[in-house]
């Protein structure tokens, strides 16, 4: 199958992702990096080519291609033209969504991780910038690259200002993580701004969450069904914390609109996901299965959190030493402000 990539829709610190046409005239997304450097796309096609749901970004296929001499690792899904939740907040002239909005989305975010949860993953990265909107307020969760089958032993990751109190600490990385992030998502759909205010370095944030106890702060104005529904998501202990089932029960949500769900359901039957692609998804999987991603070498990690933590700081990029250390932390990325540990 032949497709022509078109003009630049984003820049993550892993890969660019721009629109690509396909010779039959579907305009899809493509998310590529060279080959050489493709291990978290890579990582992240094996989860989306998994998941199927109107909530999760739908998966096209994986190519590798060859372009100006480079080898390139390519995966294919929907295209979303409205873009992520940050980028719909700042069409808001006053930088921020309404409470039925939020609503709306969260019920559809929630179900997105509830659907990824039953499938024993943890997202690991929920924030507003990974949330694409659809047209007609549809909403689906992306950017898998930092997920993790719950229980896996890998390194901590994520972004430190959507991170729960057990992740910056170190200790576990489970569901529950992905719940506090929803948290923070409500205070980042209702203020525009970060979850934590006062703090913008990682370093002073990632303590501030593993010790001072605190929890982001919940903006003035909310509705008391609003208030409690980010309380529910943030209570420190993660086997307290609300699971996404269960907050899709919460009054918070009633208003979700049900017509929403139905269009989004209608939307996603309409297509299968690997219905461009399907041939070159095989031959593609063969050329990636030889390059392998069972290589992939974590960095190594000092023994203190705190040092650990000031190591984080120094180092935000992607690096991968030689070194046989017990893995607990790493530095991928650096991102909007915020950045992003995998460890
Ligand atoms: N399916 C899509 N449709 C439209 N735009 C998209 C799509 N996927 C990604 N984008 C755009 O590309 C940007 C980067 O994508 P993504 O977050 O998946 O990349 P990344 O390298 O993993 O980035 P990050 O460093 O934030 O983790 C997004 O913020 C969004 O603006």
């Amino acid at each position: 199958m032949g497709w022509t990539r078109g003009g630049v829709l984003g820049r993550g610190s892993s890969a660019t992702v721009s629109t690509a046409t396909s010779t039959t005239g579907e305009v899809f997304a493509v998310k590529s990096a060279a080959l050489s450097q493709s291990e978290t796309l890579q990582r992240e096609q094996q989860f989306l080519s998994i998941l199927r749901s109107p909530y999760v970004v739908s998966y096209k296929g994986c190519e590798i291609t060859k372009e100006d001499n480079r080898l390139m690792y390519n995966l294919l899904m929907k295209y979303m033209p409205e873009g992520t939740i940050v980028d719909a907040i700042g069409r808001r002239k006053r930088g921020r969504l309404s409470e039925s909005e939020i609503s709306n989305y969260m019920g559809q975010i929630l179900r997105g991780l509830e659907y990824i949860h039953s499938n024993g993953i943890v997202h690991c990265d929920i924030k507003g910038a990974n949330l694409l909107v659809g047209k007609g307020g549809g909403v689906k969760i992306a950017d898998l690259g930092c997920a993790k089958w719950v229980g896996e032993d890998v390194a901590v990751r994520g972004t430190p200002m959507f991170m729960a109190p057990e992740v910056a600490r170190g200790e576990e990385q489970g569901f529950a993580a992905d719940i506090w992030a929803v948290g923070c998502v409500v205070i980042e759909m209702a203020t525009g701004g970060s979850p934590w205010t006062n703090v913008d370095d990682p370093v002073s944030v990632l303590y501030k969450i593993a010790f001072s106890g605190e929890s982001p702060e919940i903006p003035s104005g909310f509705s008391r069904q609003a208030n409690d529904f980010i309380r529910k998501c943030l209570i420190q202990d993660p086997k307290e914390r609300w699971g996404a089932t269960e907050l899709l029960k919460h009054p918070f949500l009633r208003r979700f609109n049900r017509k929403t769900q139905q269009i989004v359901d209608q939307d996603f039957s309409k297509g299968s996901p690997t219905s461009v692609l399907d041939q070159d998804v095989w031959s593609s999987m063969e050329v990636s299965a030889s390059v392998g991603i069972d290589s992939y070498q974590p960095p190594c990690s000092s023994n203190s959190l705190r040092q650990r933590i000031k190591q984080l700081a120094g180092n935000p990029h992607k690096e991968q030493p030689n070194c046989e250390e017990e893995i607990n932390w790493m530095m991928i990325r650096s991102n909007q402000n915020s950045w992003e540990l995998e460890g």
